[in-house]
């Protein structure tokens, strides 16, 4: 054997926080070998870097017995037994679909499973062959997401809307007794949401754009994450095949959870949020009280992120506010539990949401043909979600049953666009926050049309990140005298929900 094995050397970089990866001097090859990808710390990284080193230098039978040992250890972490035993890193508990869009494994395979293994080791295979970088590699093959200091941006390569997007309109107010969605379909649904499509934040390219339409153009320098150049940007490249767990801190139910509404404005007050350094948020919509209540309270607490003292957790599902069972259910969690709700003019809410779902089906009726059940008498269509949805007087009058008007922050939809440091201001004095976030971290980007964030000062990459395409689409034209039909349909009920909050959000 070659005795240079002896003098392989491991040393953890500890700077810029590339935790969990390992430079093997010895293999200037394979620079970066993550100490998760090897799936097994200190001892494996050693033993397949040394035998890089003797795919150079061995005769063929010593490359073959190699192959052999390579594949062995690989069948053997197949199978389960490499990983699991190794102290300090938590595995999945049994039955759990990892937590999508937690950071720990934020919109990751479920990475006790052995296909989640087999696409890792494959994914490591892949690299070492090519003799690229494993994390360059791994990260072009899936739906990465990057957590940098301003949060999280993740650039799905399958373009699955998130669920959240159409369960307003599929899920009843009343859930019947008894209806159960069946544990695949939950999961499912939980995954499409993982996959967090319209759901994150994003780097706008490099290039001005154009015009509206290169909202596509946002998503198609954004479908590959950039290229590595410096171990900073390494740092903030967390590719979904390898999540780096966070083995510090405890998984608590959320104090704070964004319970609304539907294309109110969530997204970005969620991804604005995130920036701060003491909260912790999923960041897709795990959908708990209104989906997935049967899985029961010890599930729901495991999809949360790890939070450190003074960290507070937060989550974020419209539906929410809509679905009669909800307010009960949160309350029997805890009733301390601090509601936030983002509204926003509910004619151009219901657009928005029609908008929404015509991308998905462009054989759609028209917005006034839903929205109305006779043109002529100017009847409106109550039934249709996206009308109900608007009416935030009715779901208001729910929740106050449960909780009192102290525990509710309603933010304006429209200040968030317009002035988004003067509305987190007011959020972050809710969640009883320093105020850290501040107009220093937005920019309007003109042409999309609203803010994005601003990258950290030093950051390698001076782009804001926006949201992605589906967040401020372009609206279709609707018959104006139809819009004044409905302004004047939902003007009780607005007047209703200023008296109810003690805040007139303007809309009339
Ligand atoms: N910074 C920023 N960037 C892009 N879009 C922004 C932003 N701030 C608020 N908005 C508005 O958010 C609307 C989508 O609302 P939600 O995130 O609540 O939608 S969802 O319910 O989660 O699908 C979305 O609705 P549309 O304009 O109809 O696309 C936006 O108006």
């Amino acid at each position: 054997m070659v005795t240079h094995f002896d003098t392989v050397s491991l040393e953890r970089h500890v700077p810029q926080g590339t935790e969990g990866r390992w430079l093997c001097h010895v293999c200037p090859d394979v620079p970066w070998l993550p100490a998760p990808l090897m799936g097994c710390g200190f001892i494996k990284p050693r033993i397949l870097c040394g035998h890089l080193g003797v795919l150079r230098v061995q005769p063929k039978v010593s490359l073959l017995l190699t192959m052999i040992f390579l594949f062995t250890y690989v069948f053997y972490c197949l199978t389960g037994s490499c990983c699991e035993s190794q102290p300090g890193i938590p595995s999945v508990p049994a039955g759990l679909t990892v937590a999508p869009g937690q950071i720990d494994g934020e919109d990751s395979l479920p990475s006790g499973s052995a296909f989640g293994r087999l696409i890792r080791i494959g994914s490591l295979l892949g690299g070492l062959v090519s003799s690229g970088s494993v994390l360059g590699d791994s990260m072009g093959a899936d739906d990465s997401v990057f957590r940098g200091p301003l949060g999280s941006i993740s650039t799905p390569s399958d373009p699955i809307p998130s669920a959240s997007t159409l369960e307003s309109s599929l899920i009843p107010y009343h859930i019947p007794q008894g209806t159960q969605l069946s544990a695949s379909t939950q999961e499912d649904a939980l995954r499409k949401d993982s996959a967090g499509a319209e759901d994150t934040m994003r780097t706008p390219p490099a290039e001005p754009i154009g015009s509206i339409s290169s909202d596509s153009a946002f998503h198609g320098t954004l479908k590959s994450p950039p290229p590595i150049t410096s171990s900073a940007n390494i740092v903030t490249q967390r590719p979904r095949a390898f999540p780096i767990p966070n083995r510090t801190g405890t998984k608590k139910f959320p104090q704070a959870i964004i319970v609304g509404v539907k294309k109110g404005g969530t997204r970005a007050l969620l991804e604005y949020l995130r920036v701060h350094p003491d909260v912790r948020a999923l960041g897709a919509e795990p959908h708990f009280f209104d989906r997935f209540y049967d899985k029961g309270l010890e599930w729901y607490r495991n999809l949360m992120p790890r939070t450190l003292g003074g960290q507070i957790t937060m989550e974020k599902t419209p539906s929410y506010f809509v679905t009669t069972e909800v307010p009960k259910r949160i309350y029997n969690m805890s009733k301390d539990t601090k509601l936030i709700v983002v509204v926003r003019d509910p004619v151009t809410r219901a657009i928005s949401d029609y908008t929404q779902t015509l991308s998905k089906n462009q054989n759609l009726s028209s917005f006034e043909a839903l929205a109305f059940k006779n043109i002529s008498t100017g009847t409106i269509n109550t039934s249709w979600s996206a009308i109900r949805i608007g009416i935030y007087a009715k779901h208001l009058e729910n929740w106050l049953q449960y909780f009192p008007l102290s525990k509710f922050l309603f933010v304006s939809g429209e200040k968030l666009v317009s002035n988004p440091s003067e509305e987190m201001g007011r959020v972050q004095d809710f969640l009883g926050l320093k105020r850290i976030i501040t107009d220093k971290h937005f920019h309007f980007n003109e042409t999309k049309g609203f803010p994005c964030l601003k990258k950290p000062n030093g950051s390698s990459s001076s782009m804001p990140r926006c949201l992605g395409k589906s967040k401020g689409r372009l609206h279709p034209n609707i018959d104006k005298e139809l819009l004044r039909h409905l302004q004047a349909f939902y003007r009780p009920y607005n007047m209703k929900f200023y008296q109810m909050t003690e805040q007139n959000f303007g809309w009339d």
